[in-house]
């Protein structure tokens, strides 16, 4: 069989949790070497339709196509073999807090390989020292900052030299400086390893400067499907609202805030009108 042009391939999937539509005909396409960022409001649908690419949740309706296989249709074995041609770094690292970080990058090598220790122990360095971690792998979890346990997540995720990387969130909860570095850890690899990397984030900064091409989520539709260039240039109004947000985010109005903790109304009550006659 020859190898598919995509290493995604979604068409018209739909998905419910109970009654409730939450993703409606949503199609997309990763190439090979793309990175394609998901973005959209909270509540928008990321973390489903990140569920269906990592084949935890089935279509109501629809395909989801990853490296050539309909994974709706996979047996579990074929699927658990597939998930060894994928990488996913967690949100939270997922990390056990239990093992060092080398044995945590190992885990990977020692479950789905036969490597011998000697071949696996040069393997996890040779990840630490891709994502600049080389000299840490005795300390736990416990002992890393923020941003070294989303690095050591991504040394996880790419141990197997994944074809395709999932990222959830990889620069949430770290320093702008931080943040940044994570984005060139993550161009870096898709250029040395040539892999496709689909990443999941709410930070602007992170989107631009990442990705190829962008899917806004808006209400579980594709709301715009483009290149960074078109999505910053688009006058979609919702669009627009999306990427203002920042603006608004950063700048928080203390009146309004206040009243938030005291349980106040989010708005002041307008001030009475004199000339508006009060409805009998
Ligand atoms: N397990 C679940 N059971 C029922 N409804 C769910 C479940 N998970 C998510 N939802 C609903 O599906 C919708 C989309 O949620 P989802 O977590 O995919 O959004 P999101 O864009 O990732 O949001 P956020 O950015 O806040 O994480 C939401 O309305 C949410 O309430």
């Amino acid at each position: 069989m020859s190898a598919p042009a995509n290493s995604i391939e979604i068409s018209n999937l739909a998905t419910h949790y109970g009654n409730r539509q939450i993703l409606h005909n949503v199609s997309l396409t990763v190439g090979k070497g793309e990175i394609m960022v998901i973005m959209g409001g909270s509540g928008s649908g990321k973390t489903t339709l990140l569920n269906h690419l990592l084949g935890l949740k089935k279509p109501s309706s629809g395909t989801v196509r990853i490296l050539g296989h309909d994974i709706a249709r996979l047996s579990p074995i074929a699927l658990q073999r597939l998930r060894t041609r994928t990488g996913v770094a967690f949100q939270s690292g997922a990390l056990f807090s239990s093992m060092s970080v080398g044995d945590n990058i190992a885990l990977p090598l020692r479950e789905h390989t036969g490597l011998d220790e000697t071949t696996i122990g040069i393997m996890t360095r040779l990840k630490l020292e891709v994502v600049s971690l080389a000299g840490f792998e005795h300390l736990k979890p416990a002992e890393l900052s923020g941003g070294m346990i989303k690095r050591a997540a991504l040394a996880r995720a790419i141990v197997m030299d994944p074809e395709l990387l999932f990222c959830d969130e990889p620069s949430a909860g770290l320093d702008p400086v931080v943040a940044s570095s994570i984005d060139d850890l993550i161009l870096r690899l898709r250029d040395a390893m040539g892999m496709s990397i689909v990443v999941v984030t709410h930070d602007l900064d992170s989107t631009f400067k990442i990705a190829d091409r962008i899917c806004v989520l808006d209400k579980g539709h594709v709301l715009a499907l483009d290149t960074v260039d078109a999505i910053r240039s688009s006058t979609d109004p919702r669009i627009q609202n999306l990427l203002n947000r920042r603006t608004e985010d950063s700048e928080p109005d203390a009146e309004s805030y206040l009243r938030r903790l005291i349980g106040g109304p989010a708005h002041p009550p307008p001030p009475p009108s004199p000339t508006r006659t009060p409805r009998p």
